[in-house]
């Protein structure tokens, strides 16, 4: 029997199997030495700070974060003492796609200029950005990709400069945060970055807050002609700038839940599973996958219309944005509140993998080309001609 200590935000702990496994689970951010004492195995979210201090000493053989980013593991000090990791690259990667693809569509005009064939800017071209430009091609819109660790050609869309990307009618942040020389993201929009965006544009920040330099955001908002924002994440998360919230242009601000649907969760804790199998810490085989969710219910309309009433079936981004702003009420609870929304988040499904039963009739071109894109699979609902035809 293995000792699992686990994050109590990580999904489907109670779908594992039980018989090679005992699973713990405390709230991730006050994980502590003490708690590891007899653990086995630490599965953790983006929250634990992983490092050599936490491990040194424990009796640790198998480290796993339910997470895409990883700047919160010191990899290096796991290594160094023969302790196994694994993470879950691109289990949510769909779910934030759905996120940024849900902002658009909710805010219509940067849809529709993506539509009318003004370019959508990805920063980082890993399994987020990666899947982002590939829906977007399929949506028929124009990609440019910024990644300079990456060499070029190694994401399918235009390859772009960091000063091209600035020229973008949508500005979507997909890297992951390192301070790293010579192409660090931490603060890659900084006042100047910021100074050459004006309000003809949108930046979206669903990786890591501390990429946008929040102080110099703030006084970016409050000049003339400032960009328009939705942001996920915050720089100091659990805590965050209030002041930028009193900005009209930040149009939708969430806690950092852009991947937090519950297929991605899933996903993530299976990845995790599956990889002590790999390690041979255990040897039941994984659990069955979620099964689909209800069909959606017929659309009808253009463009950015038909994409919100698709997406809102499964996803409100401003249910989010109102829980959001209602923790600035919160004082100095305001932390505890960001991490509260957090631990209580809905099940949300993701529209990839679901069916759209649709009327023959208003069934168009363009509503195939989306489904098509998103992975939606469009069923054509016979009427009661089609069946005395
Ligand atoms: N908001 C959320 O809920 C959420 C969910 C998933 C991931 N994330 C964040 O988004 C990031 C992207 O996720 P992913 O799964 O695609 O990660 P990934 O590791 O697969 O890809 C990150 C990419 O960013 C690139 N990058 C690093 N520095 C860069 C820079 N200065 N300029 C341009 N590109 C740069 C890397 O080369 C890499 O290709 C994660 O690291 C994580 O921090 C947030
Ligand atoms: O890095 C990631 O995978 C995401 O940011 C993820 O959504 C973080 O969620 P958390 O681990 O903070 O619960």
């Amino acid at each position: 029997m293995i000792r699992v200590l686990a994050d109590e935000n990580m999904v489907g702990l109670d779908l594992l199997p039980k018989d090679e496994m005992d699973i713990h689970t405390v709230p991730g951010r006050t994980i502590s030495k003490r708690d590891l004492d007899g653990v086995d195995v630490l599965w953790v979210r983006s929250v634990t700070q992983v490092s050599e201090a936490l491990v040194d000493g424990s009796k640790l053989r198998f480290v796993g974060t339910a997470t895409a980013g990883l700047e919160h593991i010191d990899q290096e000090a796991l290594k160094k003492r023969g302790i196994g990791f694994s993470a879950a690259p691109g289990a949510n990667a769909n779910s934030v796609v759905e996120y940024v693809l849900a902002a658009l569509a909710e805010l219509q005009e940067p849809w529709e200029r993506l539509e009318g064939g003004e370019t959508l800017g990805i920063v980082g071209c890993g399994s987020v950005g990666r899947l982002f430009a590939s829906v977007a091609q399929a949506l028929g819109w124009n990609v440019k990709v910024h990644d300079p660790w990456l060499a070029q050609g190694n994401c399918s869309p235009d390859w772009a400069s960091f000063a091209e990307i600035l020229q973008c009618r949508v500005i979507s942040l997909h890297c992951s945060l390192t301070r790293e020389q010579p192409w660090p993201s931490y603060h890659l929009f900084d006042a100047p970055a910021l100074a050459a965006l004006n309000g003809s544009q949108w930046l979206i920040n669903a990786a890591r807050g501390s990429v946008i330099d929040n102080s110099a955001l703030l006084e970016h908002l409050s000049g003339e002609d400032p960009v328009n924002c939705v942001l996920d994440v915050w720089e100091g998360e659990p805590a965050f700038n209030t002041a930028l919230l009193a900005s009209p242009a930040l149009k939708f601000a969430t806690a950092h839940i852009a991947g937090y649907s519950w297929d991605a969760k899933w996903q993530a804790t299976r990845m995790l599973y599956s990889s002590l199998l790999d390690a041979q810490l255990l040897r039941t085989p994984l659990p069955e996958g979620l099964s689909s969710s209800e069909s959606l219910a017929a659309v009808s309309g253009t463009g950015s219309d038909l994409a919100r009433q698709l997406i809102s079936q499964r996803y409100s981004i401003k249910e989010d944005d109102l829980l959001f702003r209602q923790l600035t009420s919160l004082g100095a609870q305001r932390a505890a509140g960001f991490d509260a929304l957090r631990r209580t988040y809905r099940q949300r499904r993701e529209l990839r993998g679901s069916e759209l039963i649709q009327p023959r009739f208003i069934a168009s071109r363009e509503l195939s080309g989306i489904c098509a894109a998103l992975g939606i699979s469009l069923r054509e609902q016979r009427t009661e001609l089609d069946a005395t035809a």
